[in-house]
């Protein structure tokens, strides 16, 4: 007996179970219309008189993957979830959810409602909902610590983590996890347990257990919460939602929960969360100005990649690429710098391997001083110090001894990749592959195609990146790229601030408070002050410090602060000496404190070269830094260099700290209104007019002139704005 009409298709399966199943390809989400379909066929199972037992699981071996996001921002319509998961629970014939693939958000509040719940071992369960800047309203708030207990479900629901099937049964999310086919297992456990009493089966009339230091316990989770959620709101209602669980009756508990829930569902920081959701998956479906994209460009198959160069970012890099389940060559020339990377990698796959309780993988790497030892690999990832004469050599090097086809990559974070490229005599096989330090850790790469790098070769990069478990983007050639391009503007106003009368405290506590981890200048000391300092003096900006005055502080006709510079001369390189823009206990410490020597150097500075000192508020502060660095972004989008503002939204989310609840730099200029980003933009530049950086993008300017459309229509004007540039 079977019902294909609706998204949940009723079968009766052994005679005396019905079977539903969730068919809403390819997450099984809980659309109205999968909601409706569960609605009809649960009443359906339970009138059947010959139905002795339920079992509800997802097409395709998918479980669930909770309500549909798309709906949200929508006319919402169909029945809603919580009289659907209560109806369930409310049954009097036992229904089970069979669950394989992912339980997620309202997929594992629908199991919660059901009596058993039964895994597969390969099974994902967890209520993601905080990560969308949401709680879990369907009733997860009050089941899950009525079930697991308030600790296990503070972690989970503040967290949106996931866990595993074995996790589930430890904590006791789940009744059973089987290696079978956990519908069929469910099926003949629904029969075995048909007639019972489901009294102690319905999770809404447990007691919640109550830890004996509950209210320390609530404090302290809601401090560390409020702490690492940087200003984001929902982390904070899901610790109140679960409070109540804990001190109210169930259908108490339910109100408040909806309550929260009203007040998250309609916020800026939902859409802007449930935008990087979306923006991450868009990214991840790249496209070349060519039109090249997954569709047409085959990637090849990478089963042993080389590293060049074991410093940081080499290290990282092969500890990333072993972790894979690749064959890695790691090259370093240097005898002494080749043994402390061998004992620094085996030392950070060994604590990896710990953490997630697997076996390390320190065999698949091997290590030479010879390049020649890298002929038999498919992709080299070059990651030597950041100079063109040495990388160019490098690759010629590689070029000479890799087998033919072998991908090319480097490691850049700024260089030109298409110079590099063609000092080779494929280019085509070039790209650049931009990780971010820790390279193992963090989970954004930036894929840099130049004008001669074949589609193959970017479709190679992003599925190595996606293999790495990365974020990838796939971004054009230029200074910077993408990230580091849009940094150099925020970075100017920050030193222009401090000229002004700021203090690097109020700089970083105003960046601090808008939710990135670290402010300009800590985020300075951390990486060390030389590194911007060796890339000036490149560039042939920085001077000896003799002169004073408004001219002192001009290079290339444009206004310069050699401000980063005097310190670095100095010897203040940031955290790693010790000194930077704050003082440290000592070389390496990382505690930041406050450093009168750094405030009577602004002051004396400042006279020096006749500057005023003003009052400077947080707001000027933020307008000033991030509306610098929106405006680059918009010169990105206008030439090419970023397909749309999620490329550059998730770069900044994931690679610069951009906090998630704001969704990224352009969707914030577009939550702020582009009307009013052009106005601050058009009145610092007016105050500052020998300041290119703040010279609004014509971009922004036409967006501003078209009304302002939302963010999901801005690649139409792109389009036409560069077609008629
Ligand atoms: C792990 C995954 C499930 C799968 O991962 P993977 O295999 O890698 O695949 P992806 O590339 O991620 O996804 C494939 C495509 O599927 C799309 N997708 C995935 N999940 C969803 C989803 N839940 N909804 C819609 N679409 C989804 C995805 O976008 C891909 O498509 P495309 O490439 O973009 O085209 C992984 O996908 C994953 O993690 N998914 C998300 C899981 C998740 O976060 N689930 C939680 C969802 S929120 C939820 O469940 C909330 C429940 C609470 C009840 C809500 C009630 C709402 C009403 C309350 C209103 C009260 C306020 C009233 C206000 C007033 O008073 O007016």
């Amino acid at each position: 007996m079977c019902d294909k009409g609706s998204m949940a298709q009723y079968t009766r399966v052994s005679g005396f179970v019905g079977l539903i199943t969730l068919q809403n390809p390819p997450v099984n989400a809980l659309s109205a219309a999968v909601r409706q379909g569960i609605v009809d066929m649960v009443e359906r199972a339970l009138s059947d008189p010959i139905v002795k037992s339920v079992v509800i699981c997802g097409q395709n071996g998918n479980f669930c993957g909770g309500a549909d996001i798309k709906e949200f921002g929508t006319n919402m319509s169909g029945p809603p979830l919580v009289p659907m998961i209560d109806a369930i629970e409310a049954a009097n014939k036992p229904v089970v959810a069979a669950i394989e693939g992912s339980a997620l958000g309202g997929g594992l509040e629908l199991a919660l409602g059901c009596h058993y719940r039964i895994a597969h071992s390969k099974a994902r369960l967890g209520l993601p909902e905080v990560t969308l800047g949401l709680l879990p309203a369907a009733g997860g708030t009050q089941r899950l610590p009525r079930l697991v207990g308030v600790p296990a479900a503070l972690n989970l629901i503040t967290t949106g983590r996931h866990v595993t099937a074995a996790q589930a049964l430890q904590l006791g999310i789940v009744d059973q996890v089987t290696d079978h086919n956990a519908v069929d297992v469910a099926v003949t456990f629904s029969l075995s347990v048909a007639g019972q009493s489901l009294d102690a089966r319905r999770i809404s009339t447990y007691l919640c257990p109550l830890p004996s230091d509950f209210d320390a316990l609530f404090e302290g989770v809601m401090q560390k919460v409020r702490q690492s959620a940087r200003g984001a709101i929902a982390p904070v209602a899901c610790v109140q939602a679960v409070r109540a669980a804990a001190t109210l009756p169930y259908t108490k508990g339910m109100e408040r929960e909806q309550e929260l829930m009203a007040t998250l569902f309609t916020s800026g920081q939902a859409r802007a969360q449930q935008y990087c959701f979306f923006a991450q998956r868009a990214v991840g479906r790249w496209r070349m100005p060519s039109g090249a994209r997954w569709e047409t460009s085959k990637p090849r198959p990478v089963h042993k990649a080389a590293v060049i160069g074991l410093g940081t970012m080499g290290r990282g890099i092969t500890v990333a690429l072993a972790q894979t389940g690749l064959s890695v060559v790691a090259v370093e020339t240097q005898e002494k710098q080749l043994m402390e990377a061998k004992q620094a990698v085996s030392g950070m796959l060994e604590r990896g391997a710990k953490r997630h309780g697997v076996v390390p993988t320190l065999d698949r790497i091997s290590y030479s001083q010879n390049i020649q030892a890298i002929a038999e690999v498919d992709l080299v990832i070059e990651a030597v110090f950041e100079d063109m004469a040495l990388k160019t050599e490098v690759f010629q090097q590689l070029s000479a001894v890799c087998k033919p086809g072998t991908l090319l990559c480097t490691n850049t974070s700024a260089l030109d990749v298409d110079k590099l490229a063609s000092e080779t005599p494929n280019p085509e096989l070039v790209v650049g592959m931009h990780f971010f330090a820790p390279a193992h850790v963090m989970k954004l790469l930036e894929v840099v195609y130049g004008p001669r790098s074949s589609p193959q070769a970017v479709a190679t990069a992003m599925q190595l990146g996606k293999k790495m478990g990365k974020v990838s983007v796939a971004v054009g050639n230029c200074r910077g790229f993408v990230g580091n391009r849009m940094l150099m503007p925020y970075l100017q106003q920050a030193f222009f601030l401090l000229e002004e009368g700021a203090t690097p405290e109020l700089v970083d506590q105003a960046l601090e408070e808008f939710g990135f981890p670290m402010g300009v200048f800590r985020m300075s000391d951390l990486s060390g002050l030389d590194i911007g300092w060796r890339v000036r003096k490149r560039d042939e900006l920085v001077e000896p410090d003799m002169a004073s005055g408004k001219s002192a502080r001009i290079r290339q006709g444009s206004r310069y602060s050699p401000l980063g510079d005097l310190l670095c001369e100095q010897g203040r390189f940031g955290q790693k000496t010790g000194r930077g823009w704050y003082q440290y206990d000592k070389p390496g410490s990382r505690v930041a404190r406050s450093d009168p020597w750094l405030h009577s150097f602004l002051v004396e500075y400042r006279a020096r070269h006749g500057l005023v000192p003003r009052s400077i508020d947080h707001q000027e502060v933020l307008e000033r830094c991030l509306y610098a660095l929106i405006n680059e972004g918009f010169r990105i989008l206008e030439d090419g260099i970023a397909a749309g503002p999620e490329d550059i939204d998730v770069i900044y989310v994931f690679g610069y700290g951009w906090p998630r609840h704001r969704g990224g730099p352009m969707f914030y200029a577009g939550m702020v209104g582009l009307a009013k980003v052009l106005e601050r933009l058009e009145h610092y530049q007016q105050a500052h007019p020998d300041v290119p950086y703040l010279q609004p993008c014509s971009l922004l300017r036409r967006l501003v002139a078209g009304g302002s459309p939302p963010i999901h229509r801005w690649r139409e004007v792109i389009k036409k704005h560069q077609s008629q540039l």
